[in-house]
């Protein structure tokens, strides 16, 4: 058995670059190693310029989904974009990365947005805004669960959530066929938003024209969401099931997604989440979840955007502008190396904190930021390990994602939920031949690794990642023994690649929140200047990011007067909801 214990995002390895070149779209790309699909890598050798000597419409910080499919729309609509990102590999948090014939996500492979009907199937509209499409496997499973034993189940709570809707309803009622009636009418409540969802055109909700629109044509689905802004998905359940066991799987439901219980989770994004894994279903990327940023930044190139790697913001440029409230205008991205992209407007896909404390600077931050990090903290980071295992260890295993709980009272304690993802069995090209992928990882904060000497920090890596393996062997026995690749990554790992600060993935509010009603979406107060990403409403998860991104490049084209507007009335609008966030 060999592991090793590095870091869990590094530039592709050196057996790629033996691999014969294929020129694709004016880059360079090699054919995926140990796989006979031609899917396309990209290499080492990496675009790190685009012109400075010009003026953009839109200058983006940051290559993760928020940023690429930002750019895909921008640039579908003929806007000129630069997509500024620090990493070697487009896709951020989505993206992977290969060892040892082993093709690794870096975050999780379950992926919404992939359906082909509605209008919430986003991941498949963002490909489709510069022409690409990406072959898919269906998941049979969005995810099953085993939970704590109790005295209704001594051998542990398990519960599969099948593709199909009925099959689930069933599934779960069968376990609580006391609650039948309560199960029915809660999850019914989630496709009353979803069904709201999948009618609307999503674009920005800060723009009136849009909304105003969508309000004339769809006037009950608008006022059903309208409705639940505020509302968080524990009260809705509490309303129509009473079991407490029953209501801590709720909480489970929504921690696994939102990092937060019922109660903290808004109703739109349970509604979401809830239905589009049957509606649209969850479906893995053949090829690996980093194919969907391949594929965006090729088809940004195509359309004339740039993508540029080892691009280090630093700063967002200011200048004074009579015109602009404050006085002050973002104009500009200055580099580490001292470059500096000039655009009309700059968008960010860093998180909030990395963008105004690090970019603009801690004293200068706005009112709306400052009420931001009083109702909002930072979301916990992982501790992940990527595992290579011989395939007879999972034995006749279907299910793509797992998700282990021991005690109900450790479910939002760091280390406390263990998930699973084993993307292998949906894509086996994704391994070698007789081998399969478990990625494991869980919640975990920084300060539990902070001011350890190497040899503390590598020993503390180690002994965690036993424990895990540890607790997967309840599932799959053998599995320690099965292990023939091992690399563990830390909420330090996720900070030093991923560029988020303390590793986060994204804000969970402080306090019970409002719904999404305090959330804020694409505008900043300070003009010119937008963010996108998982800081942006409605928050983590990659088909949200993208939902931010479609409002984002909505609003920024209205702003760049190449989307039809109201403006005099979008103005006033922009400030009654600036207005009602703030107060929420
Ligand atoms: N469903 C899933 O299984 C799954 C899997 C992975 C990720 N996710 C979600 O994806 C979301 C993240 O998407 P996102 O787009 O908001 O963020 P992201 O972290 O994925 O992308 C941000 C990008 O910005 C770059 N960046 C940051 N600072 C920079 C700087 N100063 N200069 C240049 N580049 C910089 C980073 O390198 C990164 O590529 C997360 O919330 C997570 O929940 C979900
Ligand atoms: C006035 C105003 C403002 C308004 C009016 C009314 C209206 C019209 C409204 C509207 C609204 C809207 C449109 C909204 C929207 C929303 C949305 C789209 C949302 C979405 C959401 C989503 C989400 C949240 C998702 C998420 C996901 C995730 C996070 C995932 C993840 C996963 C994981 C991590 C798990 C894993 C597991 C295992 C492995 C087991």
């Amino acid at each position: 058995m060999r592991i090793t214990s590095k870091p869990s995002v590094r530039p592709l390895g050196r057996a790629y670059s033996a691999i014969p070149l294929q020129q694709q779209a004016g880059r360079r790309y090699v054919k995926a190693w140990g796989s006979k699909a031609p899917y396309p890598l990209l290499t080492r050798d990496i675009i790190t310029d685009a012109p400075t000597d010009v003026e953009y419409d839109a200058v983006i910080i940051g290559g993760g989904m928020g940023g690429l499919a930002t750019a895909a729309k921008l640039v579908s609509k003929g806007a000129s974009v630069v997509v500024l990102e620090k990493y070697l590999i487009p896709g951020g948090s989505a993206a992977h990365f290969k060892r040892e014939g082993y093709t690794f996500d870096v975050g999780s492979s379950m992926m919404f947005g992939f359906g082909d009907k509605g209008t919430t199937n986003l991941i498949t509209k963002c490909l489709e805004a510069v022409g690409k499409k990406i072959p898919t496997v269906p998941d049979p499973t969005q995810v099953v669960y085993h939970l704590p034993k109790s005295s209704r189940f001594p051998k542990g709570l398990e519960v599969a959530v099948w593709r199909k809707y009925e099959d689930f309803i069933a599934e779960l009622t069968e376990r609580f066929p006391h609650e039948r009636e309560g199960i029915a009418k809660f999850y019914g409540e989630c496709w009353r938003v979803f069904n709201s969802l999948n009618v609307l055109e999503l674009k920005s909700l800060e723009e009136i024209r849009y909304l105003m629109n969508e309000f004339v044509q769809k006037p009950v689905a608008c006022l059903n969401l309208a409705s639940l802004l505020p509302v968080n998905a524990g009260d809705v359940a509490r309303r129509y099931m009473k079991d407490p066991e029953l209501l801590k799987y709720i909480d489970i439901e929504c921690f696994i997604w939102s990092t937060v219980n019922a109660d903290m989770t808004p109703m739109i994004s349970c509604g979401m989440v809830f239905c589009d894994r049957h509606f649209g279903g969850i479906n893995y990327p053949i090829g690996g979840v980093g194919r969907i940023g391949e594929e965006l930044a090729t088809g940004i190139v195509e359309h004339g955007g740039h993508v540029v790697y080892k691009a280090n913001a630093k700063e967002i440029v200011m200048e004074a502008d009579a015109q602009a409230e404050g006085g002050q205008r973002a104009v500009g991205v200055r580099l580490a190396d001292g470059r500096v992209f000039r655009g009309k407007t700059i968008i960010s896909n860093a998180t909030r904190w990395d963008t105004f404390e690090a970019m603009i600077g801690p004293d200068k931050l706005p009112e709306s930021e400052k009420l931001f990090r009083q109702r909002y903290k930072k979301s916990p980071s992982f501790f992940s390990m990527h595992i290579g295992v011989k395939a007879e260890v999972l034995g006749d295993e279907k299910d793509c994602h797992h998700v282990l709980l021991e005690d109900w009272a450790k479910m939002e304690t760091a280390r406390g939920v263990l998930f699973v993802s084993m993307p292998t069995l949906l894509d086996p090209a994704l391994a070698p031949p007789g081998h399969h992928i478990v990625h494991a990882f869980t919640p975990d904060w920084i300060d539990n690794w902070q001011g350890m000497e190497t040899d503390e920090y590598e020993a503390a890596k180690e002994k965690l990642a036993d424990e895990l393996c540890e607790r997967l062997e309840a599932l799959w026995p053998g599995l320690r023994a099965a292990i023939t690749f091992r690399e563990i990554g830390t909420p330090r790992t996720h900070r030093r690649y991923l560029n988020r600060v303390d590793g986060t993935y994204g804000p969970i509010p402080s306090r019970r929140p409002l719904g999404m009603l305090s959330m804020p979406m694409n505008t900043t107060d300070i003009p010119g200047l937008y963010c996108v990403g998982d800081s942006t409403f409605p928050g983590q998860g990659v088909n949200a990011v993208v939902f931010s991104a479609f409002g984002c490049a909505h609003r920024v084209l209205a702003d760049l007067g190449r989307e039809p507007t109201w403006p005099l009335l979008d103005k006033g609008y922009g400030k009654l909801l600036a207005a009602v966030r703030n107060a929420a």
